[in-house]
């Protein structure tokens, strides 16, 4: 997929070197966004292998994120993508699905007078076994989506202050709007942080997914989806490796800046490989930049198409989802900076 080529290739040429919390240090660069328009087919990336385990990984967690349920012992079945950020018992901190389907209501007592808050009866609303009350955001979205299409309402948050203040990983992607334009379902992600190696090819996929799950829900067409990544960053290794780019910066932004051909990039890669200290024993591939730089090399191959069967979001299950005439280059493998 180009536009994700041309981020990759923003945040190298324009970031700024940027240590953070996991000692991992970036490469980052500020309010990125870009749009796709799905109609022209599924932006799986072509540029690495996303089929086979990757693939597995991507479906399984959207599945979980429909399911509503806040702990992993299911996903973690089928993934360990989530598994370094939960405890033994499966729970987790960050929670996607548990807002998207089971957002917390005040109580009745914490209302102020004057407020609107539906009552306990209202048709979102799930009064829970142990009696707290949660909002169902995606069916409000469905069902909106079919009574009053142009509402430009139709928000999910999975943002809450509070929570986000104190939790070990709040939700990264964090909030999507969807769209109505003539028969089209657009839909637009904001993102706050965004690991471009490996959490944006996962996040690209799984919207693109969503959005063809809710338009086929409420008789739609895919239109757009559209994605702004506020920091969107490039691990770049600890330590010496990481501190390298530091002072090597502006080297590397003036050689991609002379870039004439794809096959250029791999010429900057063997000049780093070259001249940067190697990634320690255990960091290997913390460093993202080189695998990005082999993916800037390579020509996107055609995009893939996507098949989801009529199932509502309640039930659906990777095997209701088909991906069809995917190609690829090779993989890339990229470790995690936790
Ligand atoms: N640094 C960082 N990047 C992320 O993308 C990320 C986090 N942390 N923390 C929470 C979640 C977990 N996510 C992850 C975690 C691991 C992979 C990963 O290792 N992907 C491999 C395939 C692994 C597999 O499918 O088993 C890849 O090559 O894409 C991807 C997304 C996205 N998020
Ligand atoms: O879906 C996701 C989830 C996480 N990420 C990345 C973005 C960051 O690299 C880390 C989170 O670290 P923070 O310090 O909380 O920003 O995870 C992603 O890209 N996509």
């Amino acid at each position: 997929m180009r536009q994700y080529l041309e981020l990759v290739d923003a945040a190298l040429s324009e970031g700024t070197y940027k240590p953070n919390r996991t000692g991992v240090d970036t490469i980052s660069a500020f309010s990125e966004h870009y749009e796709v328009d799905l109609q022209a087919g599924y932006p799986l990336l072509t540029t690495k292998e996303m089929d086979g385990y990757r693939w597995n990984s991507m479906l399984h967690e959207v599945c979980w994120y429909l399911s509503g349920e806040e702990h992993i012992r299911n996903l973690r079945e089928e993934t360990k993508i989530w598994d370094a950020w939960a405890d033994d018992d499966g729970r987790l901190d960050t929670a996607y699905g548990r807002f998207w389907r089971r957002y917390p209501v005040p109580a009745h007592e914490a209302h102020l007078e004057g407020e609107s808050w539906p009552d306990d009866s209202h048709r979102w609303v799930t009064e829970e076994a142990d009696g707290r009350r949660t909002f169902d955001q995606l069916q409000y979205v469905i069902d909106t989506l079919s009574e009053s299409p142009n509402s430009r309402r139709l928000v999910v948050n999975a943002w809450h202050p509070a929570n986000a203040a104190v939790s070990t990983l709040p939700p990264c992607h964090y909030s999507f709007v969807f769209n109505v334009q003539g028969d089209r379902l657009n839909c637009h992600l904001t993102q706050r942080s965004g690991d471009i190696a490996l959490g944006v090819p996962f996040n690209i996929a799984a919207y693109a997914l969503l959005t063809k799950v809710i338009a086929q829900q409420t008789g739609f067409e895919p239109g757009t989806f559209a994605h702004t990544v506020v920091d969107a960053h490039v691990y770049c290794g600890r330590g010496a490796r990481g501190a390298w780019y530091a002072d090597n910066l502006e080297a590397l932004q003036s050689r991609l800046r002379a870039v004439e051909n794809r096959a250029d990039y791999l010429d900057i890669r063997e000049w780093l490989e070259t001249d940067a200290p190697p990634e320690a024993e255990g960091d290997e591939r913390l460093d993202h930049v080189p695998g990005l730089l082999e993916q800037l090399s390579r020509e996107p191959l055609e995009r893939s198409t996507l098949e989801v069967a009529d199932t509502s979001i309640d039930d659906l299950s990777d095997d209701d989802i088909t991906l069809r005439d995917y190609e690829s280059h090779d993989g890339i493998e990229f470790a995690v900076a936790e």
